[in-house]
């Protein structure tokens, strides 16, 4: 797996409160609002900030210190849902080894009318001459790093190194460019590090990340390090450290993950599981120059000296999970509500009443004997069929993940089989691991959609991407991106043309609306799907890319109802003139 890919694991979803707290301050970290520091004035220095200057931030926000969370981002005015908070190009970034020859290296895009690939180390692509011509400064000490470490490499699937390794190498090739005592550098030095606290397996991943960054850059060993201002192997540890805690997925307008960035002042957010703020890449600039465009919008009204948080892990992971992964990367225990109310009944572990009363139970756990209904106050031993399926759909999850690449028909299997079972067992579509199959199961089906695909296949994937957005309504805010993709999705499948006309559907299979029916759906459905992406992606940015995908295909869709209605007016006429006569 990448590294693009193991972070967005981590951070690509946020989620929201099933108690939705009223007051949004409770979200900081500490009782006593934390003083400001001067981030962008060059004569305060204290040990925290280091005097750090940082490029880019804007009026709105300033840095403050809280005891608990260290530096962060703190809201000096009302900021609104779906604003754009900060807007930037990452100081550093590298395309997953998977995407480079489907995105340009310098501005991330992909293209139809085909990229150009670089000649000499026939590893990067651009769009055109400018893009080349933009990234060549780095590019340059990149290319020949590329061809040597491909001339030595063991096999053909390991001839170009991770994309962890690539960005590291384009840090240092510019820190060197732009000078040590630069407020470049200072900002990339001023990044946390961790490595003094780091578990003995975070050590050893590190380390192997350590030996290949210095094979890449083509050092003999560590210590020729200094011409990039690394004087101790204590400076390497650092700069993996501050790496490994720092960068965040780059990724497309959909959010898939195609590589990893790092951007000093974004780093600044601090976390939390219901955040305020999401980071993503719209795609909304004109000009390729400023591409990737790596933006913070708020997904809620963020109130005056409000603690921006934004999440570093998919919120729609269970606790025990979130806490795993926020130990094990950023070294920190989370104290939001979502992590230490307990009164809380999580959707992400909830199983539905057994008497049918339609309230939700918290899913039972190895250790508890008995649960009981949240709405009728039922309680009821744990049946053991409820445990294995648990346990079973974890595995199979586990399973289907890591083989959906190389054997599609098998994990489609294996997610077929497993999700019945656990909706039998009383999960919620909200429910872990049911959530996650159902996600899988839908990009399984839709990787299988094609142009002469059956009217049952098309009809089950939407079904299955219906499931998979009411599954993320219950924990994700309106307008959180990941759920607005979702229903942009499912809107999508709804305005596909129905492959052939239906008869009766298949009684195994529930009702779906066909013909002008299933238009109006698809475009109520859309029309949602675009309020959701003007949140989530920035309502200056029209939400992104995707929102305005989006607008073209409703403004299509209105014409096909007008065209539709106009046709039932018009028959209704002749039929109304026919009797007249
Ligand atoms: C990306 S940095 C955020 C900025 C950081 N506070 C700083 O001073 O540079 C991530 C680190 O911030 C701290 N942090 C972030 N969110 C936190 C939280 N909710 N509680 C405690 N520490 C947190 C952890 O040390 C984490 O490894």
């Amino acid at each position: 797996m990448s590294f693009a890919s193991l972070k967005s694991q981590r951070q690509s979803k946020a989620s929201r409160s099933y108690v939705t707290s009223t007051d949004n301050s409770k979200e900081s970290h500490s009782t006593t609002i934390p003083k400001a520091i001067h981030p962008n004035d060059p004569t305060t220095s204290t040990p925290s900030n280091g005097g750090t200057v940082y490029h880019g931030i804007p009026e709105n926000v300033e840095v403050r210190v809280s005891e608990i969370s260290g530096r962060g981002l703190w809201a000096r005015n009302l900021i609104k849902a779906g604003s754009v908070i900060i807007s930037l190009r990452p100081y550093s970034f590298a395309l997953a080894s998977r995407y480079l020859d489907s995105h340009c290296s310098s501005c991330a895009a992909t293209s139809n009318s085909g990229l150009l690939r670089c000649t000499k180390c026939r590893t990067v692509w651009y769009c055109n001459t400018t893009c080349q011509t933009n990234d060549w400064s780095l590019h340059r000490l990149e290319c020949s790093a590329l061809t040597k470490w491909a001339k030595s490499a063991p096999s053909k699937n390991l001839s170009v190194p991770s994309d962890a390794v690539r960005c590291l190498g384009r840090i240092l090739w510019q820190k060197k460019k732009e000078g040590f005592d630069s407020s470049w550098s200072k900002e990339i030095d001023a990044l946390q590090s961790h490595r003094h606290s780091l578990e003995p397996h975070v050590v050893e991943n590190n380390t192997h990340l350590a030996h290949s960054l210095v094979r890449y850059l083509g050092l003999s060993s560590p210590g020729d390090l200094s011409e990039f201002g690394i004087l101790s192997a204590g400076d390497l540890a650092d700069l993996i450290s501050r790496f490994v805690t720092n960068t965040f997925a780059l990724t497309s307008p959909s959010l898939t993950p195609v590589g990893v960035s790092v951007s000093p002042l974004i780093a600044l957010f601090n976390h939390s599981c219901d955040p305020g703020a999401v980071i993503v890449f719209p795609r909304s600039s004109r000009n390729s120059v400023e591409e990737p465009q790596m933006q913070v919008i708020a997904l809620r009204d963020i109130s005056p000296n409000e603690e921006i948080l934004t999440s570093y892990i998919d919120t729609t992971l269970p606790r025990s999970i979130r806490q795993a992964a926020l130990k094990e990367t950023y070294d920190f225990t989370c104290q939001c509500q979502l992590c230490h109310d307990d009164n809380i009944i999580d959707p992400r572990e909830s199983i539905w009443c057994p008497k049918s009363c339609g309230g939700m139970c918290p899913a039972p756990s190895d250790e508890s004997e008995t649960y009981h209904c949240v709405k009728c106050r039922a309680v009821v031993a744990t049946p053991t069929f409820i445990m294995d399926a648990l346990h079973i759909g974890q595995e199979a999850l586990a399973k289907a993940t890591s083989i959906q690449d190389t054997d599609h028909d098998k994990a489609l299997q294996l997610t077929t089989n497993i999700i019945p079972r656990l909706v039998s067992a009383g999960l919620t579509p909200s429910c872990h691991p049911l959530l996650p199959l159902i996600g899988l199961h839908q990009s399984l089906f839709l990787s299988s959609l094609s142009a002469d695909m059956t009217q049952e296949l098309l009809d089950e994937t939407i079904r299955i991407a219906a499931k998979h957005y009411m599954g993320l309504s219950a924990i994700l805010r309106d307008g959180h991106p990941v759920r607005a993709v979702a229903l942009a999705e499912l809107g999508k499948l709804l305005a596909v043309d129905e492959p052939c006309p239906v008869t009766s559907p298949p009684s195994n299979i529930a009702f779906l609306p066909s013909g002008p029916a299933r238009l109006k759906a698809a475009y109520e459905t859309l029309v949602r799907a675009r309020h959701e992406l003007m949140i989530g992606f920035g309502r200056n940015n029209d939400g992104g890319e995707l929102g305005r995908n989006i607008r073209e295909t409703v403004v299509s869709l209105e014409k096909e109802l007008g065209v539709w209605t106009q046709g039932i007016h018009n028959t209704l006429q002749d039929l109304l003139n026919f009797s007249r006569k």
